[in-house]
């Protein structure tokens, strides 16, 4: 599956420890992150992460292209909901395309623990169905 890993800064240290947690589970799929958290992840576990631009730069948008194109399976986002964000915008837009797409999205570490869960059980093979149907 494609994951999109993504954390505000305030949550950078959380995803990170959910990275090394679960490293076994991530290990066995496409990884790709905003830069910074990118950047971070992969220094923290040694896993491989395609990193698009930083955030605010443009990374959200960057992952809300590939949802468009039907090339991510599951966004998991650690957002900081007590911090303004410059690109906000983005943010929502990131968002309201995996509600268009209908692709799972968690936006803090109590859902990341359920759906890394459910990863690993294997409920994400309708993903593969539903990617090739579009
Ligand atoms: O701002 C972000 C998501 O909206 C995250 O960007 P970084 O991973 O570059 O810090």
């Amino acid at each position: 599956m494609k994951i999109a890993l993504i954390a505000h800064d305030k949550k950078k240290e959380s995803i990170i420890n959910f990275s090394i947690s679960y490293r076994h589970i991530l290990k066995e799929h496409e990884l790709f992150a905003t830069g910074t958290t990118g950047k971070k992840i992969a220094e923290a576990t040694g896993l491989d992460i395609h990193r698009f631009k930083s955030g605010p730069l443009g990374g959200d948008q960057q992952i809300g292209a590939k949802i468009s194109e039907n090339e991510m399976d599951l966004v998991i986002f650690f957002k900081d909901p007590l911090t303004a964000q410059p690109h906000e915008p983005d943010i929502s837009a990131l968002m309201r395309l995996c509600d268009v797409y209908e692709i799972p999205l968690v936006t803090n570490l109590a859902g990341a623990e359920v759906m890394i869960r459910a990863l690993e059980a294997g409920f994400f093979s309708w993903r593969t169905i539903a990617r090739d149907e579009a």
